[in-house]
């Protein structure tokens, strides 16, 4: 498959920004360098003008300048290899590749290959979801991971104890990285594919982890209700701290009281508690 190129110049505040907006309109492989992004687009389904649409938001604010080229076949392995450096969230976690040495001073440790799956830890909404998984008791618990990615949440949730784990995620490149990723982790559970209301999750569940999107919790908010236990609790992220209030307005109604905020360079995390 041949893929358009964009090397994006950019102040370094808005990459994660531009990252979020351009995997919303297709762009499917991300890399972060010294100047700015890389970011590339299977060419048989880009829309020009979408992107230009985003682009214009962010041009002046964020000092971008493109120059964009056309590549027939990316090694994507031999790129995110370059490109991913561990992580660690406080004591908490230790987040590497496979082909990364083992730490150690860690409570846990997650091995993660994500190619070109979201979640390796690096990104704000995931680094808050860790580190709010971290202080919630998982042990023996049954918990949902909507929209899992590499899988990573689902990861922590196992090593915190978790009796029942279960994921899903609407892109198949992710259930394929991501049922990879459980396999490294000792982790055996198959991840599902489709939106949580193609999925149908039976039962009720402890702890709800979901970082997507605004407008994808803003549509599923109704259904993640029905899923969580009386006093169980539902993680966000995926949103901007500007954006709280309007989550709330339509959790509230549906019995989640808002525990605790969390906020990472304009992104944020929240734990709801459900009446
Ligand atoms: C921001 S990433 C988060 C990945 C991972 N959970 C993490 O915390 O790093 C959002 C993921 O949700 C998936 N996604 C988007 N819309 C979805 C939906 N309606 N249902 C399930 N997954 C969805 C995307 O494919 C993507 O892998």
């Amino acid at each position: 498959m041949d893929y358009l190129e964009f090397k994006i110049k950019c102040l370094e505040e808005f990459r994660e920004i531009l990252i979020a907006e351009l995997s919303e309109i297709g762009f499917d492989s991300f890399l972060e360098t010294e100047e700015g992004i890389e970011v590339y687009a299977p060419s048989d389904s880009f829309e020009r003008a979408v992107f230009e649409e985003v682009i214009n938001t962010y041009k002046a604010p964020a000092q971008i300048t493109i120059t964009e080229g056309q590549v027939a076949k990316v090694n994507w392995n031999e790129e995110w290899e370059k490109n991913y450096d561990p992580i660690a969230v406080d004591d908490l976690v230790y987040v590497r590749a496979s082909f990364h040495p083992a730490q150690e001073g860690f409570k846990h440790e997650i091995v993660i290959n994500p190619k070109m799956s979201f979640g390796t830890g690096h990104h704000a909404t995931t680094f808050q979801m860790l580190r709010l998984q971290g202080e919630i008791d998982h042990q023996g618990k049954r918990v949902l991971d909507v929209g899992s990615g590499t899988g990573i949440l689902a990861i922590m949730a196992h090593l915190l104890g978790a009796n029942k784990v279960e994921a899903f995620d609407i892109d198949d490149w992710c259930v394929e990285n991501g049922n990879e990723n459980f396999a490294l982790n000792n982790l055996s559970i198959q991840m599902g594919l489709g939106t949580i209301r193609e999925v149908k999750p039976e039962g009720t569940y402890d702890i709800v982890l979901a970082n997507i999107n605004k407008n994808v919790l803003l549509d599923e908010l109704e259904v993640y209700a029905s899923l969580v236990k009386s006093g169980g609790n539902l993680l966000l992220s995926g949103f901007y701290t500007g954006d709280i209030a309007d989550l709330m307005e339509v959790a509230e109604p549906l019995g989640f009281e808002l525990v605790k905020t969390s906020e990472k360079n304009q992104w944020a995390a929240l734990v709801l508690k459900k009446a």
